[in-house]
């Protein structure tokens, strides 16, 4: 079809929740499709409950809870299609919808906000680092620098309010969450993920519609990105063989490059993971190499071998 007829049609409705973070990551998204097809396409604001409750993420039952209500508006026909935080996705292929799109991955990296501009290393012991991710908190403590982990929540802009406000000296954040605020340059350093491997997907976008509308599948299949497709799976597969939810301590990074083998051109994957116990004080750390076309038997085996050395009884620890 022409770009002069799609412009005809009934512009696209593409739910979001109504934070920053999700309305940015949906313009984006409308931006590029409109782009790329000519299909005009308009925000349609849903609200979750994990927009409106106080409570902790991990006792709500995780991130989970901001994606059920835009599937719900999919699957009841009130929303065309859905961008979410691919890391916030639960790894079950839910029932009736496809993952039409990954687009191109931001950085992927966990980036810390602190006063005075100050870098993880220069954060004197007794420091206070905000964070409410198992994951984050796991990884700095870790380190063993005797920082205090105080779990909090909320927005980007509340939880670097915390810092502006001097009740905390730091919070960790994604990277990409910054960037896609148009606020990167508030980081006072970008975590190496040699000591914070970030959560699976993170950094990652997921477009998701019905399975049965096939010209729609095929439509947002032009905002598909195969390399960020591959290494979101890799990771996203290695927390699903740990049975591990997106709130556990599960680290894990798909990098791609490209490599040569007898001659030939090949794509890898190189797949880093860690699983930790809650303080921090146990934790494995393993890593593995495969070509993109096996993403998803790269994630498995890497898992597999993780739950050899142990790494299901870090996962059920609690700090207490
Ligand atoms: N858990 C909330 C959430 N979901 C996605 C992002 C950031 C964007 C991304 O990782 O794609 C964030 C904020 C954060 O972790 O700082």
């Amino acid at each position: 079809m022409t770009e002069a007829s799609h412009a005809a049609e009934a512009p696209l409705r593409l739910g979001t929740r109504r934070s920053a973070l999700a309305m940015a990551q949906s313009g984006h998204v409308a931006e590029a499709l409109t782009k790329l097809t000519g299909r005009q396409v308009e925000l349609v604001e849903i609200t979750t409950y994990g927009d409106t409750s106080r409570e902790h993420l991990a006792q709500i039952g995780g991130t989970g809870v901001f994606v059920s209500a835009l599937r719900d508006a999919l699957l009841d026909g009130s929303i065309d299609f859905a961008v979410h935080s691919l890391k916030d996705l639960p790894t079950a292929e839910p029932e009736g919808l496809t993952l039409a799109a990954v687009p191109p991955r931001q950085d992927p990296r966990d980036a810390l906000v602190a006063r005075d501009g100050l870098t993880l290393g220069e954060l004197p012991a007794g420091s206070r680092i905000g964070t409410g991710s198992p994951r984050r908190a796991a990884q700095l403590r870790a380190l063993g620098l005797g920082h205090e982990i105080v779990p909090i929540r909320g927005n980007v802009d509340t939880r670097i309010g915390y810092v502006t406000s001097g009740e905390l000296d730091a919070v960790v954040l994604a990277k990409a969450g910054l960037a896609r605020l148009g606020r990167a340059d508030e980081a006072t350093e970008v975590l190496d993920p040699l000591q914070m491997l970030p959560a699976p997907g993170q950094g990652a976008l997921a477009v998701e519609c019905v399975s049965t509308d096939a010209a729609l599948v095929e439509l947002l299949a032009v905002l598909d990105d195969p390399d960020t497709r591959a290494a979101v799976l890799a990771e996203r597969m290695l927390l699903a063989e740990l049975e591990a939810g997106c709130s556990a301590p599960v680290g894990a990074l798909a990098d791609v490059s490209v490599g040569e083998s007898d001659g030939e051109e090949v794509t890898e994957l190189y797949l880093r993971a860690v699983v930790a116990n809650g303080d921090g004080s146990h934790s494995v750390r393993l890593s593995a190499t495969g070509p993109l076309d096996e993403a998803a038997s790269l994630g498995r085996e890497l898992a597999a071998e993780m739950l050899a050395r142990g790494a299901a009884g870090l996962m059920g620890e609690r700090v207490p």
